[in-house]
């Protein structure tokens, strides 16, 4: 983090592809301490949201300032170092072949195989610490394709974590997990939550479900405009969620997680 700065700063973000609105007008603000979700329908503009936070896409409009860094100012490159990401994107452009450990070491240059660079001991140490804090300790010489689902997405927590990261983006990382693959991965990103010297994190997902006890405030995303933001209990309630999806919702809270369930007719 930079000088108790935001972790993150849109003013009047606005993207337009093709004569397109994609966003339109997006002023958020990412605290240290802060731990986000981030919901909306199918084509809200979740990933074209994160993308920008990741630096990764410059808007039509508007300010982007990630970890004291000015887009348009900085070397985007260097910067991008000090985000921590995972993502369905970067698992896919995994080779199967690729140890664990190196999946996680790699991260520290950002490459994705093992031999484009060379690692210091330490690095390695620190990669095997951190497949060992997500609790798969004992896969790092196992290729990355021979891992479940779970596994994978806890390789991808820990190589996201080897940047020492500033900001932490995680884009729907309990998709396609089954309910243990799911119910351990919220422990873990619990565990991260409740850790104070971890970075401030931005969360995607569909589901009110997989929101890992921790998270203190929810951005509602609705035709690529903020629909609500704010304090997690604030914001994740029957009015603003069932607005935001079009669905009439009851939503629930207990111990920390989230649950919907739809009311009346659909
Ligand atoms: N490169 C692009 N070219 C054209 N349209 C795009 C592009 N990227 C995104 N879009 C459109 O922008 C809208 C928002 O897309 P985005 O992927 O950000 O939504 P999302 O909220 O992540 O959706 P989902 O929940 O389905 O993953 C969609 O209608 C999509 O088709």
């Amino acid at each position: 983090m930079t000088d108790g700065g935001p972790a993150l700063l849109l003013s009047g973000v606005g993207v337009r592809i093709d004569g397109r609105t994609i966003l339109h007008d997006v002023d958020w603000r990412v605290d240290a301490g802060q731990r986000w979700v981030v919901l909306g329908p199918n084509g809200a503009g979740k990933t074209t949201l994160l993308r920008i936070a990741s630096l990764r896409l410059h808007p039509t409009t508007g300010r982007v300032e990630v970890l004291g860094g000015e887009l348009g100012r900085i070397d985007v490159r260097r910067h991008r170092q000090r985000i921590g990401i995972t993502s369905a994107a970067i698992a896919a452009a995994l080779r199967a072949e690729v140890r664990t450990v190196d999946v996680v070491v790699t991260a520290a240059r950002g490459a994705l195989e093992p031999w484009w660079h060379t690692y210091e001991e330490a690095e390695l140490e620190q990669a095997h610490a951190l497949l060992a804090d997500v609790g798969i300790g004992h896969l790092a010489d196992h290729a990355i394709g021979t891992l479940s689902s779970g596994e994978r997405q806890r390789a991808l927590l820990a190589r996201a974590l080897m940047v020492d990261p500033g900001l932490l983006i995680l884009d729907e990382p309990a998709a396609g997990l089954d309910l243990g693959g799911r119910e351990a991965l919220m422990a873990q990103l619990a565990a991260l939550a409740a850790d104070p010297s971890s970075p401030p994190s931005i969360l995607v997902t569909h589901h009110l479900e997989e929101i890992p006890p921790g998270v203190t405030h929810a951005l509602l995303l609705r035709d690529g405009a903020i629909h609500a933001a704010g304090p997690a209990a604030e914001v994740l309630t029957d009015g603003p969620v069932s607005s935001c999806f079009g669905v009439d919702v009851q939503v629930s809270a207990s111990d920390g997680r989230f649950h919907a369930r739809a009311v009346g007719g659909l």
